[in-house]
């Protein structure tokens, strides 16, 4: 079996969105009052004898384009936050399962990844984080209504849940429309890989909950959860099927794939998706032999950002395309 349902789930997270009392929402707030956030929120971490050894801070204004853009690749802070290079802060857990995103849509916001199915856990750790944090901060809060945040869709609890899923034989059996429709009729938003606005790449899609108000956060993470599966079922099942009634052709689809990711000379972010999506099915079908947790990594590495960082210096795209299949042929290869 796979670990946490991996084969099909990428990663989990719970994000908490949180505001300060008597300071206005960032959209309207002044530079002293993101300066003001800043320190409330350090001083909150940093005298709690849990939270303060763990935390490493970026801040947006002082690191370069690459390491930000490597952040965001990596999951750890949102493009929004990425792109406020005046007072955009993070407090990043070092293992990095943890971000505390300062002066986002909100305030602040609480962030909590895990591998695999896995929300119950992430929900868990987000929670016990807000509570630390909540010892010394005082949230804008309604008795009635919950958190106040900067925008309506995320008052009540805050909470956005979320589960990133490779979907591959839904898409080649041509059942993806349909399914994706019908869980967004249900409360369930569907987005692309790096969130809200971004495509779906390498069929690879983020779904979370629509619903912030009238729900108590587990009914919420329950009730995805649920979602989740089934759609975990129908994937398994389709490829199930793909795998014994269509098998040559399968088998012909991967052996293609393969063969380009691993002797290209010249590759992109979008063709490597495209072609991933096709090895790492094949992977979980034992068409091929490659860990999916190997490729997974690859697939993280090979990202604009995070092939500029490892290579250790900024260059062109079409050198990047170049160093990009070197990196994969020689990973796959290995
Ligand atoms: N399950 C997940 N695993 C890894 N990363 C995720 C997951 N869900 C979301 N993310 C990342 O979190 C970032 C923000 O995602 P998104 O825009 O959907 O949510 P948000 O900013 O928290 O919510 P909102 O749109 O309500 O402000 C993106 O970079 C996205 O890739």
């Amino acid at each position: 079996m796979f670990e946490h349902d991996n084969d099909v789930v990428l990663s989990s997270r719970v994000r908490l969105a949180r505001n300060i009392k008597d300071i206005p929402f960032p959209s309207i707030m002044k530079d002293s009052d993101a300066e003001n956030v800043i320190d409330i929120v350090k001083k909150a971490v940093y005298s709690n004898e849990i939270l303060s050894a763990q935390f490493i801070e970026y801040d947006m204004k002082n690191i370069n384009p690459i390491e930000r853009q490597s952040l965001v690749e990596r999951h750890l802070i949102s493009p929004d936050l990425a792109q406020n290079t005046k007072n955009g802060y993070a407090l990043i857990k070092k293992d990095n399962t943890v971000s505390i995103l300062i002066n986002e849509e909100d305030h602040l916001r609480i962030q909590t990844i895990m591998k695999g199915l896995n929300i119950k856990e992430a929900w868990n750790v987000a929670d016990k984080i807000d509570d630390l944090l909540e010892e010394n901060i005082n949230y804008a809060y309604n008795e009635k209504i919950g958190y106040l945040t900067s925008c309506p869709t995320n008052v009540g609890t805050g909470i956005r849940a979320s589960v990133m899923v490779h979907l591959p034989a839904l898409s080649i059996t041509g059942q993806i429309g349909n399914i994706l429709n019908s869980v967004v009729k249900i409360g369930i938003a569907v987005r692309g890989m790096y969130g809200e606005g971004t495509q779906s790449l390498g069929d690879i899609y983020q779904l979370s909950n629509q619903v912030t108000l009238g729900q108590r956060e587990i009914e919420i993470i329950e009730n995805l959860e649920g979602v989740v599966k089934q759609i975990i079922n129908n994937e398994r099942k389709a490829r199930n099927d793909l795998f014994t009634i269509r098998r040559v052709q399968m088998e012909d689809r991967v052996g293609r794939a393969y063969g380009l990711i691993s002797n290209a000379r010249v590759l992109s972010t979008q063709e490597y998706m495209k072609l991933m999506s096709d090895v790492r099915l094949g992977a979980v079908l034992k068409i091929i032999d490659i860990d999916i947790k190997e490729i997974d990594e690859l697939t993280t590495n090979i990202q604009p950002g995070n092939l500029q960082k490892i290579l250790g210096k900024q260059i062109d795209p079409y050198e990047r395309d170049i160093k990009r299949a070197e990196y994969v042929v020689q990973k796959i290869k290995g």
